[in-house]
């Protein structure tokens, strides 16, 4: 992996100035303000000079699909047959992210990263980068191979590399996986040195009899992965990640390093992009962090990655949807940025 470049923080005062010459109050633009300046910084650091106009022009949603192990326990509401049942609804247009894909002009990939079964379908817009069938069940063993988080590292920057070769300019990222939470919050647990209690939550909606034991689960692998006394990032990706989350990880490596946006989703996806941070700190220079989730971890995750999540939508569904929903909010941002009209221009005088 190259070594993502930091920006370079000499445009910033520059961009500030170009937002406070608009016509308004200053800071009157709120949190748009920032993401504008985000956007320019980027759009700055990739063009080599102070840009004054930018655009979002082929946002792309890619959703991560993966099984796991620890669903067998019954810690969703639903089992695992359910991951290969939504892929098969995205790749017939009729999920959520779909909807919000479709009313918002934004690309969409799906990538099954190993659920239980295969999809048979030539739908240029699916992607098949199988590391498995399902991950060994993390509550009682190591979830994947070392092998496989680097070879799953690996596809996820390959598939970005692609995706950005291809035009995407701000790369949008979803997943879905029955049992996803549980994996999520036991890497949120070993990286932030936190117990089950304090990272598990509803998921899907379960019961509080299924959160008890999700708890007791997720425990058990944290207490697990502790023992081997394993620190590294890609160590505990094996003993606790998730196929899609390892993939999610490698793209948004791959992403930074191409000087690309990356908006982020929910609490899943929240996770992964702090592994990534783990791994390489200036991934986060690229980071928006699209909304707050319902999952009660979430807010523990962002803190940890110093976000501030445009949305508070009560929203807990995944598939990159919160994401989605942030899009009229980043193309609003680089039109008031590139178009609004500065005091000078419109004669106004405060
Ligand atoms: O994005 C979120 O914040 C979020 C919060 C709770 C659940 N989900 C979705 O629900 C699934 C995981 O929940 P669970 O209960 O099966 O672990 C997975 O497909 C995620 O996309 C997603
Ligand atoms: C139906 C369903 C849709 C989902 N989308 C993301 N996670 C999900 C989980 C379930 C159960």
């Amino acid at each position: 992996m190259t070594p993502i470049k930091p920006l370079d923080l000499s445009y910033s005062a520059d961009i500030q100035s170009h937002i406070d010459q608009k016509t308004k109050p200053l800071g009157a633009l709120g949190q748009l303000e920032d993401v504008a300046a985000k956007l320019a910084l980027i759009a700055s650091n990739k063009a080599g000079v102070l840009q004054k106009q930018v655009t979002i022009t082929k946002p792309t949603a890619v959703v991560f699909a993966g099984d796991h192990g620890i669903a067998e326990q019954g810690v969703s509401i639903a089992p695992s047959a359910v991951t290969g049942q939504m892929v098969l609804n995205f790749l017939a247009g009729g999920a959520a992210i779909n909807c919000f894909c479709a009313a918002n002009q934004i690309d969409l990939h799906v990538v099954d990263c190993g659920i239980l079964s295969e999809v048979a379908t030539d739908n240029p817009n699916f992607h098949q980068q199988r590391l498995g069938q399902t991950t060994f069940d993390l509550s009682t063993q190591p979830a994947m191979a070392t092998t496989q988080v680097e070879q799953g590292l690996a596809l996820g920057a390959n598939l970005a590399l692609s995706l950005i070769d291809n035009g995407c300019d701000l790369i949008l990222f979803g997943e879905m996986g029955i049992g996803n939470t549980s994996s999520a919050s036991a890497l949120l647990a070993l990286l932030t040195d936190n117990d089950a209690q304090a990272v598990v939550g509803l998921g899907t909606g379960i019961s509080t009899e299924q959160l008890n034991l999700k708890q007791k689960l997720v425990q058990q692998a944290i207490d697990r992965v502790k023992t081997t006394g394993n620190t590294d990032i890609t160590k505990l990706l094996a003993e606790v990640g998730g196929f899609e989350i390892v993939q999610i990880v490698g793209a948004m490596l791959a992403a930074a390093e191409k000087q690309i946006p990356i908006l982020v989703d929910g609490f899943i996806v929240s996770v992964a992009a702090l592994v990534a941070s783990k791994m390489d700190k200036q991934v986060t220079d690229y980071f928006i962090f699209a909304h707050q989730s319902q999952e009660q971890a979430h807010q523990l995750c962002l803190t940890e990655l110093n976000a501030k999540p445009l949305l508070s939508l009560q929203l807990r569904l995944g598939e990159g949807t919160g994401a989605a929903l942030a899009v009229p909010l980043l193309k609003s941002a680089c039109h008031f940025y590139s178009h609004m009209a500065s005091f000078a221009d419109a004669g106004v005088t405060v």
